[in-house]
């Protein structure tokens, strides 16, 4: 088995994945700590042969991952933001800042889409941007849904956005705190959403496919105005493009791959950018 991890600031996300068959046999979710010991909610790492790691969390903590894991299991691979890999040139001044897990988002989107558009929303909602010759051209980073409601301290941090809500009933001015807070974050992320999208396709002269990704991922998705895919495990996708090691991986092929979203034309984009700017 190959075990996929995906250490993020607030939940530390698995996968275990069959290294003959290449299906995915379990996955689990934990809070991001310091210790990564085995138990429960943590997968069984005597079936494990290989693992790769996405890591944002602090230093100390993907540190200690490894080294607990470097002693059960053989082969340990940890991505890292590069200068340049699978085509993609980073557009940081310096690469290696980039979070780890918008490099790996960016390259999967690549590999699947050519140039593209790739949105996380997790604790942070990061959005990036990739031409089809492959130039990143860096991103954006907003607080994501559950820190910006509980930034505003009003009572209101256990009431979570309903992920079933449709964007109609959450675009509504609320008549409750609660239902102001709800729909006012919402608005916050799929506004910002639509308009950096349609503002970097604008400027840069071209239509992108657009890739969601990300634990508010769907309810941010139903706000988004464009033809787009969400992909749960874009992530764990760019750590089998990096470090392929079943024979699909080997073949350029990503587990839960969407398919490619239907390209709007850049008119289109443009006709919508210029009557959001006049209102
Ligand atoms: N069980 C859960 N626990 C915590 N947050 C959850 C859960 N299910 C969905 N969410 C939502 O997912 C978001 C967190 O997203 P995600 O799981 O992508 O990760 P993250 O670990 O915060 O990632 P990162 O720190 O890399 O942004 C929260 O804003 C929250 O609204
Ligand atoms: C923005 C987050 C927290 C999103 O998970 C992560 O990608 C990160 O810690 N990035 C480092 C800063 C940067 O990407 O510029
Ligand atoms: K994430």
């Amino acid at each position: 088995m190959i075990l996929d991890l995906d250490i993020g600031n607030t939940l530390s996300k698995w996968r275990l994945k069959d290294a003959e068959s290449s299906e995915i046999r379990s996955r689990g979710a934990v809070w991001t700590r310091e210790e990564w010991r085995p138990g429960a909610d943590i997968p069984d790492l005597d079936v494990v042969e290989a693992v790769r790691i996405s890591s944002v969390a602090r230093k100390a903590v993907l540190a200690q991952t490894v080294a607990l894991l470097q002693r059960r299991v053989r082969s340990v691979h940890v991505a890292r933001s590069e200068p340049e890999a699978l085509g993609v040139s980073n557009g940081y001044r310096e690469p290696g800042k980039l979070g780890v897990d918008r490099w790996l988002g960016v390259l999967a989107g690549y590999q699947l889409a050519g140039g593209c558009c790739t949105v996380d929303c997790g604790s942070a909602i990061t959005v990036d941007f990739v031409l089809p010759g492959g130039q990143h051209l860096g991103g954006y980073i907003l607080p994501g849904l559950r820190l910006m409601k509980e930034s505003l301290k009003l009572g209101t941090r256990n009431v979570a956005i309903d992920p079933d809500s449709e964007a109609d009933e959450l675009l509504v001015p609320g008549a409750r705190t609660v239902e102001a807070v709800n729909h006012g974050i919402y608005m916050a992320a799929v506004s910002a959403v639509n308009r950096i999208y349609s503002e970097v396709c604008d400027r840069e002269g071209v239509s992108l496919p657009l890739l969601l990704t990300g634990g508010d991922a769907r309810v941010v998705s139903r706000g988004v105005q464009v033809p787009h895919a969400v992909w749960p495990d874009m992530v764990y996708g760019g750590l089998e493009a990096c470090f392929p090691l079943t024979a699909a991986e080997r073949a350029g092929r990503m587990s839960g791959a969407p398919t490619v979203p239907r390209r709007v034309p850049l008119e289109k984009i443009r006709a919508g950018l210029a009557f959001s700017m006049l209102l």
